[in-house]
C-alpha cells in the first residue's frame, strides 16, 4: 500500500525530468546554435542533419576533403556541426594555428578523445599535460637530439638490410602474395602471365614490420624479428590492437554518435567498465593494450635490474632511446626524474606513436613512386651516386649526414609527408575562454569582418592537418599533386608546423618529439629499397582509397572487403649500365 502511494509522485518526477530533458534537447538541437551560441557569427556550411550535423558528408567523402574545401570557401576558421549538433571549429588560418600550438598548455586534448589509449599511455608524454608534460619532455629531449640520432642510424640500416634480403629471397623464388589479389582466379591469371623476375607483395605489411623492428631495436634494444616472421608477445599485442583499431567499412554517423557517447561515458565512470562491454573491437583493443603494458613493464624492469646490478656503465654501450632515458633519469635532477610508470608509458607511447606512422608514410610513398617511374629513376640515381662516393671513400654505406644532404630524397620525403600525413587531424579544447587572432580576416554570415574569434572554454577545435598541408593558398593550384620538384624551386611561403611549413608533425611544445627520428628512418628505408628494387602498380590506374584508422591506411577500391592493403609489383631495379 505504502509503495502504491509513492507511485503518483514518482511518476510526476519522471514526467518532469523527461519534459525538462526533451526541452533541453529541443533547445540544443534547434535554438542554441542559430540564436544563442557565441560561435554563431563564424561562417560555415549549413547543418545537414538535426542529430548528426555535418557528419553524414564528412564520413561519405575521403578523409580531410570537406575540411579542405570548407576552408577554401569560408576561410581560416569555419564552424560546422558534429554529432548531437555539437559546434566544431575548424582552424586552418596559420596565425590562429600558431597561437593554439604555441599556447599548447592552454589547449589540451579533450578528455573523451583520449579514450582507451590514454588509460594505458596516460603516464607517457603523449597524454601528459601541463607541468608533467614539460618535465617529461625535458628528460626525453636528449634521446631525440641529432647527435644521438647519428648514433642510432646504423640500427636503421641493419633493420632495413633484413627487409632488402627478404625481398631478394621472394623475388628469386618468384613468391607473390595471393592475398594481394581480388580472387584465386585473378592470382592464377597473374601467375601465368607475369613477366619473369616480378612479384606482387602487400607492401604495407612489410613496411609495418620493418618499422616495428626499427622502433623495437632503436627504441628499446628489443628484437621483434618482425621482418623475419617471428611472433613475439609484443608483436602479437600489436597485431591484436591494429586489427581492432581499424575497420574496413567506413563508420556511419550513427556509430560515430554511439562511439562518442560511449567515449564520454567511459571517461566519467569512476571505474573502468570497458572490459565488460560486449563490443568485440573494444575487447581486442583492451587485450592488446594490456599485453603491451605488461611486456613494456617487463622490459623496463629488466633494464633497471641490470643497471642496479651492474651499475650505470651497463648503459653506456647501449644506444637505444630507453637506455638514454634511463641514463638521463639517473644523472639528471631528482625533481625531474621519470617514475617507473612514466618510463613504461614512454615505451608504449613510442611503440604506438613511432611505428605505424612511419610505416604508412613509406607505404604511400612507394605507391606514389609506383605511379611515377621518372621520379623513381631520379631518386635511384641520386642514392646510387652517393653510395658510389661512400664506397670510393672506403666505407660500406652512406652516413646519416650524407643521407640528410641528398636533395631529391629530401624533396620526395617532404612531399609525401605533406600530401599523405599519417594523422589527418588533431583536436584541442581551450581550458578557458580564449581570443584567437586570425592572419586573414573571415566574413561572418551577417557580413561583419572578423579579425579574431572568441572561443568559449570547452569548445571543440578541429585542427585539420590535411587541409593545411593541401591549402592552395600556400601550395598553389597543384596542391593535390605529388610533385617533389616544388621543394627544389625556391622558398616556400606560408604554411605552419615544426617541420617544413607542413602540419604533419604539428607545431609548438606539443609537436612530435620523434620527427627527426622518423625522417631519418624513412630516408634510410627508402634509400636502401630504391637502390635495389623497382615498384609498379598492380594494375595501371588501380584506385586506392584512404581510410583513417589510428593512421591513414589504404584500401583497394572495389576490394575493400579484403582489408587494408597496398599491393605493388616489385622487381630488381635495372643496373646503371642496363
Ligand atoms: C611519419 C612519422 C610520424 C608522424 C607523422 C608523427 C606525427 C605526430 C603527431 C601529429 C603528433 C601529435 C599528436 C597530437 O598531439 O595530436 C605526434 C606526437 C608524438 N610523436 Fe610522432 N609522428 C611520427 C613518428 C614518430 C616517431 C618515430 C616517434 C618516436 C620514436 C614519435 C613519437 C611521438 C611522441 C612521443 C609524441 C608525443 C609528443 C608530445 O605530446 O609532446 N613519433 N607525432
Amino acid at each position: 500500500m505504502a509503495l502504491l502511494a509513492l507511485l503518483p509522485p514518482l511518476l510526476s518526477i519522471i514526467t518532469t525530468v523527461a519534459a525538462l530533458l526533451a526541452t533541453y534537447i529541443f533547445y540544443r538541437l534547434f535554438l542554441y546554435t542559430p540564436f544563442f551560441s557565441p560561435l554563431r557569427h563564424i561562417p560555415g556550411p549549413p547543418k545537414e542533419h538535426v542529430v548528426y550535423g555535418n557528419m553524414p558528408s564528412i564520413v561519405r567523402e575521403p578523409p580531410g576533403l570537406l575540411h579542405t574545401q570548407w576552408s577554401e570557401k569560408y576561410g581560416g576558421v569555419v564552424k560546422y556541426s558534429g554529432v548531437f549538433s555539437e559546434d566544431r571549429l575548424l582552424f586552418t588560418d596559420p596565425v590562429a594555428l600558431n597561437h593554439i600550438f604555441s599556447h599548447a598548455y592552454d589547449f589540451p586534448k579533450p578528455q573523451d578523445v583520449r579514450g582507451e589509449l590514454a588509460r594505458i599511455l596516460g603516464k607517457g608524454i603523449l597524454f601528459a599535460e601541463g607541468d608533467d608534460h614539460k618535465r617529461q619532455k625535458k628528460v626525453m629531449n636528449p634521446a631525440f637530439s641529432p647527435s644521438h640520432l647519428r648514433n642510432i642510424a646504423p640500427t636503421f640500416f641493419e633493420c632495413t638490410y633484413k627487409l632488402r634480403d627478404k625481398f631478394h629471397e621472394l623475388i628469386e623464388s618468384s613468391t607473390s602474395d595471393p592475398s594481394c589479389f581480388a580472387s584465386d582466379a585473378s592470382f592464377a591469371t597473374y601467375e601465368s602471365t607475369k613477366p619473369s623476375g616480378e612479384i606482387v607483395l602487400n607492401i604495407s605489411t612489410w613496411l609495418s614490420r620493418v618499422t616495428l623492428d626499427v622502433i623495437g631495436q632503436a627504441g628499446f634494444g628489443y628484437s621483434f624479428g618482425a621482418v623475419e616472421g617471428q611472433t613475439t608477445v609484443l608483436a602479437a599485442a600489436f597485431q591484436k590492437m591494429f586489427a581492432a583499431g581499424g575497420t574496413k567499412k567506413p563508420l556511419t554517423p550513427f556509430w560515430i554518435t554511439v562511439g562518442r557517447g560511449l567515449g564520454k561515458l567511459l571517461t566519467v565512470m569512476p571505474v573502468d567498465i570497458s572490459g565488460w562491454l560486449p563490443i568485440d573491437r573494444l575487447k581486442r583493443l583492451k587485450a592488446g593494450l594490456e599485453a603491451l603494458e605488461n611486456e613494456s613493464a617487463k622490459i623496463v624492469q629488466e633494464r633497471k635490474r641490470v643497471v642496479e646490478a651492474e651499475g650505470e656503465e651497463s648503459l653506456t654501450s647501449s644506444k637505444d632511446l630507453m637506455s638514454l632515458l634511463l641514463r638521463s633519469n639517473i644523472s639528471g635532477d631528482p625533481k625531474t626524474m621519470l617514475t617507473d610508470a612514466e618510463l613504461q608509458g614512454q615505451m608504449t607511447t613510442m611503440l604506438l606513436a613511432g611505428h605505424e606512422t612511419s610505416g604508412t608514410s613509406l607505404t604511400w610513398l612507394l605507391w606514389r613512386l609506383s605511379q611515377n617511374p621518372k621520379i623513381q629513376d631520379r631518386l635511384r640515381a641520386e642514392v646510387r651516386a652517393a653510395r658510389r662516393a661512400a664506397i670510393q671513400a672506403g666505407r660500406d654505406e652512406i652516413s646519416s649526414d650524407e643521407l640528410e644532404s641528398l636533395e631529391y630524397l629530401d624533396a620526395v620525403v617532404r612531399e609525401i609527408l605533406r600530401l599523405e600525413s599519417p594523422a589527418p587531424a588533431t583536436i584541442r579544447t581551450p581550458l578557458k575562454d580564449e581570443l584567437i587572432p586570425l592572419g586573414t580576416p573571415v566574413l561572418s554570415p551577417n557580413g561583419d569582418t572578423l579579425t579574431s574569434v572568441v572561443v568559449p572554454a570547452g569548445s571543440v577545435l578541429f585542427l585539420s592537418i590535411a587541409a593545411v598541408n593541401k591549402s592552395k593558398k600556400t601550395w598553389g593550384e597543384d596542391a593535390e599533386e605529388f610533385r617533389p620538384e616544388r621543394w627544389l624551386e625556391g622558398k616556400i611561403e606560408g604554411g605552419v608546423g615544426v617541420y617544413s611549413h607542413i602540419l604533419t608533425f604539428l607545431a609548438g611544445p606539443r609537436a612530435c618529439i620523434g620527427y627527426k627520428f622518423a625522417l631519418l628512418e624513412i630516408k634510410t628505408i627508402l634509400a636502401v629499397l630504391i637502390d635495389d628494387f623497382a615498384f609498379a602498380e598492380r594494375e595501371p590506374g588501380l584506385e586506392i582509397e584512404r581510410r583513417s584508422a589510428l593512421v591513414m591506411r589504404s584500401l583497394v577500391k572495389g576490394e575493400e572487403h579484403l582489408g587494408f592493403r597496398m599491393p605493388l609489383r616489385m622487381s630488381l631495379a635495372p643496373k646503371d649500365d642496363e
